[in-house]
């Protein structure tokens, strides 16, 4: 009997080597230099797969809407988009946090301060949860810019080695959630397909668990 095919949505920039190193250490045969042109979709028939680059933040559209049966994202996408997606792996890659930042010694002041971000669903709940009136101010990058130039109080963003809010005099002033990428599966492919991608789980699983051990054995 034929296998299905199953599509693979990978995200562009950061992630996608991590990602796509997984992949090959799992045994799926993602073209090398994929991520090097600019074609979009590759194929790899020996695995009945094909693998597609996307936006990191679109990611989860595309799973949600069954044209991509399995994929790659960062946990911060997944809360900010809340898409319907099962989430079912911790592929422990692309480590990073979420936190509230602003200028160090500020005092609060205003009412409803100013957020500015690229996550305002994320921010909107979180000060809900502290019960805190804000205003949320939707950025698409260069989010450190906003309390500089007097756009924002405060910042919502990704912090990873901290660089970014070191060299603009920020301080990191909340730490919101953890951050790692994760695969995700659409509901209805998981159903029809299960037997492949239980298998692409499994696999990817020993992978992720072997990293998990090396690092442990290092760290003590
Ligand atoms: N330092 C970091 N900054 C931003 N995202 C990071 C960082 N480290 C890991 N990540 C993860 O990488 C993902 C973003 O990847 P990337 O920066 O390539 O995409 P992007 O935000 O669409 O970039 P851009 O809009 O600059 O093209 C995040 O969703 C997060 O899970
Ligand atoms: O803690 P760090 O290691 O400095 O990393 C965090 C920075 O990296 C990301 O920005 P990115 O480089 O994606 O640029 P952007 O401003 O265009 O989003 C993120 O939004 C922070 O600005």
């Amino acid at each position: 009997m034929s296998e299905d095919w199953i599509t693979f949505a990978m995200p562009k920039g950061r992630i996608f080597e991590e990602a796509a190193h997984l992949l090959r250490q799992a045994g799926y045969p993602l073209q090398e230099d994929f991520s090097a042109g600019r074609k979009l979709i590759v194929e790899a028939p020996e695995a009945n797969m094909k693998f597609f680059l996307a936006k990191p933040m679109d990611v989860p559209t595309y799973v949600e809407h069954g044209v991509a049966d399995i994929g790659v994202a960062g946990k911060d996408v997944l809360m900010e988009e809340r898409r319907d997606v099962y989430e079912v792996l911790d592929l422990a890659i692309s480590a990073c946090h979420l936190a509230v930042a602003g200028l160090p010694h500020r005092r609060k002041g205003r009412i409803a301060p100013k957020i500015a971000t690229k996550y305002p669903n994320i921010a909107t709940q979180y000060f809900k949860e502290q019960g805190e009136q804000v205003e949320v101010i939707r950025l698409s990058g260069s989010i450190e810019l906003a309390p500089l130039i007097g756009l924002a109080e405060r910042i919502v963003d990704i912090v990873s080695t901290g660089k970014t809010l070191k060299e603009n005099g920020l301080a990191e002033l909340e730490t919101i959630d953890h951050v790692t990428s994760r695969l995700i599966v659409n509901p209805v492919s998981y159903r029809m397909k299960d037997r492949q991608i239980d298998e692409i789980v499994q696999r990817l699983s020993v992978i992720v668990e072997e990293g998990r051990s090396r690092h442990e054995d290092h760290t003590g």
